[in-house]
């Protein structure tokens, strides 16, 4: 289904986006090509589309919601059944190679042996904090967002891809790209039906059939995961109890098979007080949920900025919602940023570490995450330039 979007910057003035918008799901896909507005400012798209003033909004909230957003008016919304399978884009992924970490794996030990001291005081009120790292990929040809957003979506399951224009969130964003494959939901609405489903405590999957399903078992059982995991649904319950009624969640976690990954993940939903609240005012008061920040927010948001700087794109939310304010929001996970000369591209991953954490594991649980972006460039973490 399409729905034309005319916007009140009207069609003749819609700017051809050089990538257009698009979010690929098992049973729907949204594609939306160029751009007849943009926001900065997600507070402010969320009132003007309330107000009926925009036809509808696609794009990526940043980590630290403080920070610029990348939203786009879009000149036409188009519904798609299933994952995103148009004819494949000209130009295909360069091979990549490993140009820097950052930080270095003995650097992410570092810091999550830093954040273990917190967190294991007994006068500190942090119990959970979600700690990432980055790799710096580099090719001898540009890396065409459409064509690696493909290969993800190709090479994943769930068919799960994202792609989007950083352009509208400024200056240093301007012609950058976030591509990835995420397989968490923040948030969806659908009139006043609201479904999120966070995902927290992993485990790397087995090659062999016995060994895999011993580690997903294990995953079931485990007293850390089990307590990473509660931390976040009952942090999601509570900021989803503010907007609606008749919150429920199961009280154990469900197994979510990802690529290369297990994970403990909760369906939460919930009935809507008011229709009033949109899809997008869902993601922004919803975000960051502590399966990418931690607990409380705040001080684990501080410790994450003091510790990794700013994570830009990595681990917000990329939708879309349309002017009945339905949509959805994916978390900005197993991602990355391509430059704007699209000559190199920066991945990340990241986990929730609690008090009981290993280092070493978390090091480990790093390096499986990163594993589907890295397939889709034809790279490796080790193999160096
Ligand atoms: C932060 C990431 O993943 C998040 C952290 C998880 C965990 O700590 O177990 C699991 C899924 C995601 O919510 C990432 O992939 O970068």
């Amino acid at each position: 289904m399409t729905i034309s979007v005319t916007g009140t910057a009207g069609e003749g003035t819609a700017r051809q986006q050089t990538t257009p918008f698009v979010l690929s799901k098992r049973h729907l896909s949204i594609h939306a090509p160029g751009s007849l507005d943009s926001f900065d400012d997600a507070h402010e798209a969320a009132a003007q589309l309330r107000e009926g003033r925009i036809p509808a909004i696609v794009g990526a909230l940043p980590f630290d919601l403080r920070s610029p957003a990348a939203l786009t008016v879009p000149a036409a919304l188009h519904r798609l059944p299933g994952p995103w399978s148009a004819a494949l884009p000209s130009g295909s992924v360069p091979q990549c190679v490993v140009l820097d970490r950052i930080p270095s794996p003995d650097g992410h030990l570092e810091a999550v042996g830093s954040a273990l001291r917190r967190l294991r005081a007994l006068d500190d009120p942090m119990t959970k904090v979600v700690l990432a790292r980055s790799l710096v990929l580099g090719a001898d040809r540009p890396i065409p967002p459409m064509a690696l957003m493909h290969r993800l979506v190709a090479n994943d399951a769930a068919g799960n891809g994202f792609c989007v224009d950083l352009t509208p969130a400024g200056e240093p964003y301007t012609a950058r790209t976030l591509v990835g494959s995420s397989p968490e939901l923040l948030v969806r609405r659908s009139g006043r039906e609201v479904s999120c489903f966070p995902l927290a405590g992993t485990a790397a999957r087995a090659a062999d059939p016995d060994q895999d399903a011993a580690v997903a078992q294990s995953l079931t059982r485990s007293v850390k995961d089990l307590g990473e995991h509660a931390i976040v649904v009952e942090g999601l319950r509570k900021s989803l109890g503010a907007l609606c009624e008749d919150v429920r969640a199961p009280s154990s976690p469900s197994l979510v098979a990802a690529p290369a990954l297990w994970h403990l993940g909760t369906p939460v939903t919930g009935t809507l007080r008011s229709e009033q609240s949109s899809a997008l005012d869902l993601a922004l008061a919803l975000h960051p949920t502590a399966a990418v920040c931690g607990h409380p927010a705040e001080e684990a948001r501080d410790a994450i900025a003091q510790i990794e700087g700013d994570r830009g794109f990595y681990a917000g939310a990329v939708g879309w919602c349309d002017a009945q304010g339905d949509g959805e929001w994916m978390v900005s996970i197993r991602c990355g940023e391509i430059t704007a000369d699209r000559r190199s591209i920066r991945i990340f991953a990241g986990g929730g570490i609690v008090a009981e954490s290993d280092p070493e594991a978390e090091l480990a649980e790093t390096s499986a995450k990163f594993s589907p972006m890295l397939t889709a460039l034809g790279a490796t973490e080790y193999a160096w330039a």
